[in-house]
């Protein structure tokens, strides 16, 4: 890229996220990420092209070898003119989402990130232009914690995503809870797969986006702006999945079409396109634990069925889903059990401040930093090294808890297709397609007293708003614990 001719007539606004903003090349394949801060705390050009630097190393040596080398595209630091990021930060501005506008993108330093823009992706090398619909799924954490520093017996029924679910609602964020439960996309179960991405359909909240040709088509711009319209959807989708024409249209077709994009979205997730180097690290068997959440619907419906037994088939070892599972696992004291590793630490940095660069809390994230994070043993010793290993695997593990899923699917004929790449097929339609993953910016060492504090409140909320009320004795122990006024009688 020639960025002394950069223009930013040529940039569009493309979306974001808490941390960073993201615009996309009119006519190129490619995005640029910047970060954001609050305003009134910029950071100087030099910690914003050290954080980017970071971000950068870590795809690279860190994320790379958990989830292999082609679903990770670290992308590079680049340099542009002050004047075209000024120019693009106006051009773009009322374009944000009102919800995201508590943060400014950084305009002061001229750093951002280029990558390619994984919703235009070609996935076929030769021709260009060809329509391409991209999904992106925020899947969220995928597991019940299997810690026995769980305090809380419901974290061992109940996923943190359902629960958070209910504090979301009650805080305003979304209007509607989600039916999605992640333990049925992870479940590896194509039954439960398909109910969990029908309700990311009904619900798409911010965890599901559909992109036609790089535009947004379906999910949410702003919290409160969400197009959730299958009518309209299955218009967009119509010519990918039925291209001649066949198909009636009405309730039935547009249920045909969502059909079709599910089972499409299911066999592209399950499938094995990449090996990695952490391929053989199993971090924890996922028979641990339990497969599935009691809150899920889709559980529901089975226990009012009568039937009590879920299929979790098991994901494919080298699929994307089971990679992030791998990744996510890493939290494996769950967030009771590290706080006080956590505290470890801190009391040895408040004691030799000098050596948080040894402790690599803030980078490098090279190789060494990957090799350190191998260790699995739980067996605590009583050291500052255990506590930091630990603490570093579950930076990681919240990273993968909270990244995204892009799949990138194009038409192509039969004879067009090569071996190479990897086709799914439809009922009048195939597609050769790719999977990356996005968002894989390492949570700060710092958000480790917030995630404690978050977790419980929402097991709190949960337990006194949702499960009481659906237990009578609980809600009676809750009832008795409020109005616990002390009335003192003469005796
Ligand atoms: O804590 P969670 O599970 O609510 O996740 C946060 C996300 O909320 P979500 O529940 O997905 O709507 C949240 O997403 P939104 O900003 O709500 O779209 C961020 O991704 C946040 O990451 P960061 O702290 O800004 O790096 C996420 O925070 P982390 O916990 O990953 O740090
Ligand atoms: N390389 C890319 N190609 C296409 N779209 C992208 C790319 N990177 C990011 N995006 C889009 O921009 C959005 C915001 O990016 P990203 O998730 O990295 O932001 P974030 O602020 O780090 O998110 P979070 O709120 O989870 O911290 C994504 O949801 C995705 O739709």
């Amino acid at each position: 890229m020639e960025v002394e001719k950069m223009d930013e007539n040529e940039w569009k606004y493309h979306g974001e996220g808490n941390q960073s903003l993201v615009v996309s090349h009119c006519q190129r394949c490619v995005v640029l990420r910047f970060l954001k801060s609050p305003p009134n705390q910029n950071k100087t050009s030099e910690e914003i092209l050290h954080h980017l630097q970071n971000i950068v190393d870590f795809g690279k040596h860190v994320m790379k070898q958990f989830f292999g080398e082609n679903y990770v595209h670290h992308g590079e630091i680049i340099q542009l003119p002050l004047d075209f990021v000024r120019q693009l930060c106006l051009k773009i501005q009322p374009e944000r989402p009102e919800s995201r506008c508590d943060k400014d993108m950084d305009t002061l330093s001229g750093y951002a990130m280029c990558l390619p823009n994984l919703t235009r992706l070609q996935t076929y090398r030769f021709v260009e232009h060809r329509p391409i619909l991209c999904i992106e799924i925020k899947p969220k954490c995928g597991f019940i914690p299997f810690s026995s520093h769980v305090s809380q017996e419901i974290k061992h029924k109940v996923c943190r995503y359902c629960m958070h679910q209910h504090l979301k609602v009650a805080n305003g964020k979304w209007k509607r809870p989600s039916k999605y439960c992640p333990l049925d996309l992870f479940s590896g179960n194509k039954q439960r797969m398909h109910f969990a991405l029908k309700s990311l359909l009904q619900e798409p909240q911010n965890n599901l986006k559909i992109f036609k040709n790089g535009e947004l088509i379906y999910g949410c711009k702003d919290d409160q702006d969400c197009v959730s319209d299958w009518n309209e959807l299955a218009r967009h989708l119509k010519p990918f999945f039925f291209p001649s024409n066949g198909l009636v249209s009405g309730p039935h077709c547009t249920r045909t079409i969502v059909k079709e994009l599910i089972h499409v979205i299911t066999m592209t997730l399950l499938s094995s396109t990449d090996a990695c180097r952490a391929g053989d690290m199993k971090t924890v068997p996922i028979s641990q634990g339990r497969s599935y959440c009691e809150a899920s619907a889709f559980n529901k419906e089975l226990v009012r069925n009568g039937k009590h037994k879920l299929e979790s088939s098991g994901l494919p070892r080298g699929c994307l889903l089971y990679k992030t599972l791998q990744a996510q696992m890493l939290d494996m004291l769950d967030i009771e059990g590290l706080h006080p590793l956590y505290s470890r630490v801190e009391q040895y940095l408040e004691e030799f401040p000098e050596e948080r660069s040894t402790l690599q809390i803030d980078g490098l994230y090279n190789e060494a930093f990957y090799e350190k994070l191998l260790d699995l043993s739980t067996e605590d010793d009583g050291t500052v090294a255990f506590a930091l290993t630990k603490v570093q695997q579950y930076r990681i593990a919240m990273t993968a808890k909270d990244c995204s899923l892009m799949i990138a699917l194009s038409p192509c004929l039969q004879d067009e297709c090569s071996e190479q790449r990897p086709v799914v097929l439809t009922s009048k339609s195939r597609f050769t397609f790719s999977v990356s993953v996005l968002d894989l910016d390492l949570k700060p060492y710092e958000s480790i007293p917030h995630q404690y504090k978050l977790d419980s409140e929402i097991v709190n909320y949960y337990l006194k708003n949702v499960q009481a009320k659906d237990d009578p004795v609980m809600s009676t122990l809750f009832k008795e614990n409020e109005d616990c006024t002390l009335v003192l009688h003469k005796v």
